[in-house]
């Protein structure tokens, strides 16, 4: 079922992201094939609840899939910032971390500091997901963006947010997240907004 999405939108967007966090366990099997499979790069993600996701298992079996992931393929995979380091083992030659961070309530004071703390090498991608709460925490989050050097992501959730995303390549994020479903942003063709 992912793949099949994945093959109707493949021209529309550059990378895909698997959220193992809203797989059924009867699907789990299907997570190491999926990179093998899939015509684009793929991210593996298992995102806990507190972070907006949901997933319910127990934590152990959530790092058993990332290790799992770690050696399937996956060319990205995210981590939590508050994930010890050694939880998942990423054999040489592995994915690409990115280490975010998510604030569901709100946009924190110290964002730039925050953005500059979260990569653990340099081969991490830091990637702050924030609630602004107006146009005055948006523009906190650009700021940031711009401060820290590239590669990294930010991403402002809620409606406040949607600007940062319409506008990710302008404000720096080297990635922006849009849903092959309902959802979220609906996917659109390149260039059918004219935001330079
Ligand atoms: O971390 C993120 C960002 C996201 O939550 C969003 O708000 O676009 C979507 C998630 O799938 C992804 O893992």
């Amino acid at each position: 079922e992912n793949l099949a999405q994945v093959r109707r939108c493949h021209n529309l967007v550059d990378m895909v992201e698997l959220r193992v966090d809203l797989l059924h366990p009867s699907q789990w099997p299907g997570i190491a094939r999926f990179p093998l499979e899939c015509p684009l790069p793929a991210l593996c993600t298992v995102r806990r609840r507190p972070d907006g996701g949901s997933w319910r298992a127990p934590e152990t079996t959530r790092r058993r899939l990332l290790q799992e992931a770690a050696g399937a393929g996956y060319r990205y995979l995210d981590l939590e910032a508050d994930l010890p380091t050694g939880a998942v083992a990423l054999p040489r030659r592995g994915p690409r971390v990115i280490r975010s961070l998510h604030d569901l309530n709100g946009t924190p004071a110290n964002l730039e500091t925050l953005l500059r703390g979260l990569a653990r090498s340099a081969r991490e991608i830091p990637k702050l997901a924030v609630t602004p709460h107006g146009v005055g925490d948006l523009a906190r989050i650009v700021t940031a963006a711009r401060a820290v050097p590239a590669p990294r992501i930010v991403l402002g959730m809620g409606d406040y947010g949607l600007p940062s995303r319409l506008l990710a390549a302008r404000v720096g994020s080297w990635l922006t997240f849009t849903s092959a479903t309902s959802g979220g942003l609906r996917i659109a063709r390149r260039r059918d907004s004219s935001i330079h």
